[in-house]
Order: structure tokens, then sequence, then C-alpha cells
């Protein structure tokens, strides 16, 4: 895809290591919050997109372009399919087993998507440096192998959970995760 230096690795970035307690081969991803509007299933209007990992790598998900997701008539907003994008490149970062957040987000929109239209999106992590990470995702139409309609590019910048406690209640976010490092 067309992408910049801001989200290509730089020459040294490390390829991701399975985690220990990291998401095994062939798990689904839970949310990672109730109400985020692109993968929380108590959201009354989100994406309610569900993920899994096949190989502990790379993420795959599911998104059907309904009637609430139209920018010009009939077909999907480009800013909805960009939240799809970054949604599951951010489910590919939770293989890392640390907090991050979206720093940067590029998208190419190669085809129109269609309303009814089931994108199939997969998500992986082309390299590590420090606190910065550099992830890829590509959104298919139809099937996993059918023809590429969004492609996006993407540099995370990890966090400490009290990244999230500023906004919400410490106590409350670090109960739902306690599997990340607080104090990384
Ligand atoms: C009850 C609550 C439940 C909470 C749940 C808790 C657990 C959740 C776990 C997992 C969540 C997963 C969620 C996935 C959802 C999808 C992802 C999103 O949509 S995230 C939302 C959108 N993003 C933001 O809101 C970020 C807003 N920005 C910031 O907060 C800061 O700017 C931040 C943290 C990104 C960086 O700030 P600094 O002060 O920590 O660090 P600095 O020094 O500025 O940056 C570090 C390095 O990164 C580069 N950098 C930062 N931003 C960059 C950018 N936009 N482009 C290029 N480089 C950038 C900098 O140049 C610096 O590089 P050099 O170390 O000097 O080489």
């Amino acid at each position: 895809m067309t992408r910049s230096s801001l989200t290509t690795p730089p020459p040294g970035a490390n390829l991701p290591e399975a985690q220990p307690g990291a998401p095994s081969p062939g798990s689904a991803l839970v949310s990672h919050y109730d109400q985020c509007f692109a993968c929380g299933p108590a959201h009354p209007t989100g994406l309610h997109l569900t993920a899994r990992t096949p190989d502990g790598a790379t993420v795959e998900a599911e998104f059907t372009v309904g009637e609430a997701h139209q920018g010009a008539p009939r077909l999907a907003h480009g800013g909805v399919l960009a939240t799809a994008m970054d949604e599951v490149i951010g489910m590919s970062v939770y293989l890392l087993h640390k907090p991050y957040v979206t720093g940067r987000l590029e998208t190419d929109y190669l085809l129109p998507v269609p309303v009814g239209t089931t994108l199939h999106l997969r998500a992986w992590c082309n390299g590590i440096a420090g606190r910065k990470a550099y992830l890829e995702a590509e959104g298919r139409i139809g099937a996993p192998d059918g023809p590429v309609a969004v492609r996006a590019a993407a540099l995370f910048i990890e966090v400490n959970m009290e990244h999230f406690a500023k906004h919400a209640d410490l106590a409350v976010t670090a109960a739902d995760h306690q599997d990340y490092e607080v104090n990384p």
C-alpha cells in the first residue's frame, strides 16, 4: 500500500515474539471494552466486531456494512471503514499483551464497499521499535481471498494503564484488564 515513513518499520525494528499469557492460536479475542464503538458487545449502535487469531500472530474479523454505515448512497462511509481497520489493528496489538493506542492511521480505499457487503479483515504487526508498533491491515470483499477494498498502515504507541485511568475509574479499568502490565 501507499504508506508514509511514519508507519514503516525503521531498520532494526524487531518482529513481535509470542508473549506468555497472550491469546493462543485459534482463540477468540474478547472485546477490550463493552462500550467500545467498534468491538463492544454492549454498544447500542456500534460495529460489534468480533475477532480471533488463527495463529497467535495475525487477527481476523468480519464486518458487514449496514444501513447505518452509509456515506454515499448505498456505500460505506470511509470513516466507518477506517474505524473497522483501526479496531482490527488494535486487536492485533492485543497479541503483544501490552496496552497500545493509535498514534497514526493511514488508509487506502481501493474499491467502493456497498451496503450488505461482508468485509473480511486481517491485521498483523510488521515490527516493533521501543514503544512503537508498526502494523498493517486489509479488508477483502466477500471472502478471505476476495478483492482488497481497503488497506491500512498504522503506528501504535505503547502506553501504561494510567493513560486510560485519567478519564475512567482505575480500579474498574485494572480489574477488567488484569492480564495487562499495569506499570510496564
Ligand atoms: C474503562 C476504560 C477501558 C479502557 C481499556 C483499557 C485497556 C485497553 C487496552 C487496549 C486498548 C486498545 C484500544 C484499541 C482501540 C483502537 C485504537 C484506538 O482507537 S486508540 C484511540 C485513539 N488514539 C489516541 O487517543 C491516542 C492519543 N495520543 C496520545 O495519547 C499520545 O499522543 C500518545 C500516547 C500516542 C503519545 O504520547 P506520549 O507523550 O506517551 O509519547 P510521545 O513522546 O509523544 O510519542 C512517543 C513516540 O511516538 C512518536 N509519535 C507519537 N505520535 C505519533 C504520530 N501521530 N505520528 C508519528 N509518530 C508519533 C513520537 O514522535 C515519539 O517518537 P520518539 O520516541 O521521539 O522517536
